[in-house]
């Protein structure tokens, strides 16, 4: 009979303890296409202790760490052309700096943040002190668990990285990479964006830029509407549904292929450069290029061509962005590049938010479907849009805002402080709903097809990006009833169908992700924020941070899936303990279970071949 619990539940931890102790593993009874390979995993994680280790340590370790590694065999092969080191420090949530090691020796500034130790606070909501004791005795003996090995960074690594080499670097014309990654993208070949390419660019680099303002000594951009080449950049690099683009057959055309050619070779002369700081080159300008804008459009030019001003209501914050829904879609706005703070926190550079724009479009990629695609699915939320913007936030933002802090308080900066020149970049989404800190499960099925979602949703995006969320707490994990029955996942070329009881998940929020584009490896370098790892012992989420510090032995780099396994562990925590639904003695149990039989597994991959899930899969294809 099924009971609800909640986590107020007077006996709950002295009942779990209990069960605890009588082990009631399920075993391998259920039946499962997705099994793992190995049923144990005997090889051994190597950690390698360093204490304090210097920055040269560090630099050393992720050195011998990339030279030193191969890719897990069961993944699509992603060595990396070349290498860039991205090394962002994190504030208490999220970049706080992102170094082109490449071409700048960049030291990275620490942020003071306003929220110590305490990094992914959901804002607007009223955060009561909990009481950990019976949760750490709980978790006491999961807190034990052997590290198992990980599949590291890709080969073929070390000319760009840690700024080795960096003068003798051949830096390619503008036109020329430009218009060939373009060219690319319109054909459809290629990544989607290289941030090796775009950085390589010299459009950002001091003297081409100077020339172009002594050529175009009004500063004026060039790039008529009518040959822009913003729609078709961002249609072809963005995949997925894009209804407002350009149709493919205009794509193709001959005359577009001209535009785009004829656009490039005016867009090397841009003479964006007002936020080029010493580094060389213009970060800002680079960001314009991979949002495939010549110039930054207004806040409401971009939100008013989605619906009208009256109906744009905002529907969440974050420390960086403030999200706003509008039509069918949600904005989200994230200032950066000033010197001034927001939210209490330093502003993002433009370097930042360029590797945000490179990561959506990357994971968009995981949406598209056909015989051919190894690895899908549509569970990391859908970048629709991606707009650098300068001004004013405009009448009708102030207004949502305004009207979102009246119902929820908001722990954010009013917006109207905004000076005129203050650069955004919006990210156009779909709109995933609620986040699960907030959105109320009815029942087991439907915790069991969340998680069973998002393990699958994690392991399509390790096979084909080595991707790691790293942050995956309940504010990041957006939830929807749409009603659609099951739902379809590809992963390494077999297509799985999954009942969703009628319950779809987005993930979002990929500030201190790691990805492998194939041609950029991106990710936080957390060794420079030791603060996120010093959060309260017992509260799952810092734990999660601390374990994940384990698992990586602070080479943040390289590829660790474990880490996404260490987020499932907590988002069992959560469920069993943060979130009431209906449910039994035996589906506690059951999560347990798993919980443990998780610290078996090397990445969400295995996860995804657990019994727990098998009831859950219907209608196999290979
Ligand atoms: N696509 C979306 N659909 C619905 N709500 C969203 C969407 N994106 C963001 N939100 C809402 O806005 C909030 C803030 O978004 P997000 O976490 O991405 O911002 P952030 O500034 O990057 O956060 P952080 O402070 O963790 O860096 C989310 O918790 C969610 O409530």
């Amino acid at each position: 009979v099924p009971m609800m619990v909640s986590k107020s539940s007077g006996d709950l931890w002295e009942e779990i303890l209990a069960e605890e102790d009588g082990n009631l593993d399920r075993g391998s009874d259920f039946g499962n296409s997705l099994k793992p390979k190995e049923p144990e995993i005997t090889v051994l994680y190597r950690r390698r202790k360093c204490q304090n280790p210097s920055k040269d340590v560090v630099a050393e370790r992720r050195r011998s760490n990339s030279s030193s590694t191969s890719l897990n065999e069961n993944r699509v092969s992603l060595v990396p052309a070349k290498r860039v080191s991205w090394n962002r420090s994190l504030s208490t949530r999220g970049r706080t700096s992102i170094t082109v090691e490449a071409f700048v020796g960049y030291q990275p500034q620490q942020r003071k943040s306003k929220r110590k130790g305490k990094p992914p606070l959901p804002k607007g909501k009223i955060i009561q002190t909990p009481s950990f004791d019976k949760e750490i005795a709980y978790f006491k003996e999961v807190d034990s668990f052997e590290l198992l090995e990980e599949s590291p960074s890709p080969k073929r690594s070390g000319t760009w990285l840690m700024g080795v080499q960096t003068d003798k670097v051949a830096i390619p014309h503008l036109s020329s990479v430009l218009r060939k990654w373009l060219i690319a993208q319109k054909q459809g070949c290629g990544p989607p964006l290289s941030l090796t390419k775009i950085l390589q660019t010299p459009a950002v680099c001091k003297e081409s830029v100077s020339s172009a303002l002594r050529t175009l000594e009004d500063g004026s951009l060039p790039i008529h509407p009518s040959l822009s080449i913003q729609n078709r950049i961002n249609f072809s690099s963005l995949s997925g549904d894009f209804s407002i683009r350009p149709s493919a057959a205009e794509r193709c055309s001959e005359k577009s292929c001209e535009d785009i050619q004829v656009a490039v070779g005016k867009l090397s002369l841009t003479s964006y450069h007002d936020s080029q700081d010493g580094l060389g080159w213009d970060p800002l300008l680079a960001l314009l290029t991979a949002c495939g804008q010549s110039a930054p459009s207004t806040l409401l030019d971009v939100l008013l061509s989605y619906c009208d001003s009256e109906n744009i209501s905002k529907v969440g914050e974050g420390t960086f962005g403030e999200a706003f829904k509008v039509g069918e879609t949600v904005c989200k706005i994230v200032p950066f590049g000033g010197d001034f703070q927001v939210n209490g926190e330093v502003q993002k550079r433009p370097e930042e938010l360029l590797e945000e724009v490179m990561l959506s479009c990357t994971l968009n990629r995981l949406r598209r479907h056909g015989d051919d695609v190894l690895n899908a699915c549509t569970s990391f939320i859908q970048t629709i849009d991606l707009r650098v913007c300068k001004g004013h936030y405009g009448a009708a933002l102030i207004k949502a805002w305004e009207d979102w802090d009246g119902k929820h308080g908001s722990e954010n900066d009013h917006p109207k402080e905004f000076p005129e020149n203050q650069n955004y970049v919006v990210f156009v989404q779909e709109h995933g709903g609620k986040d699960l800190e907030s959105f109320v499960l009815l029942n087991t099925d439907e915790a069991r097809s969340l998680l069973l979602q998002v393990t699958l949703a994690l392991a399509v995006a390790e096979a084909a990006y080595e991707f790691e969320h790293r942050d995956l707490h309940w504010g990041n994990i957006l939830l929807s009833r749409k009603g659609s029955e099951t739902l379809s996942f590809t992963l390494e070329g077999r297509k799985v169908n999954v009942r969703t009881y009628g319950l779809l998940i987005s993930i979002i929020d990929f500030t201190l992700s790691r990805i492998n584009t194939g041609e950029d490896i991106l990710f936080l370098d957390l060794s420079l924020d030791p603060e996120i790892f010093e959060g309260p012992k017992g509260d799952k989420q810092f734990d999660t941070y601390r374990k994940m510090k384990e698992v990586t032995d602070e080479c943040w780099q390289g590829s660790f899936p474990k880490t996404n396994v260490l987020w499932l562990q907590y988002l069992v925590d959560i469920l069993l303990l943060k979130k009431s639904y209906d449910r039994t003695s035996k589906d506690q149990r059951d999560l347990r279970s798993l919980k443990k039989r998780l610290n078996g597994y090397g990445s969400a991959r295995d996860a995804a071949a657990d019994p727990f899930f098998s009831d859950l899969f219907v209608n196999h294809e290979s």
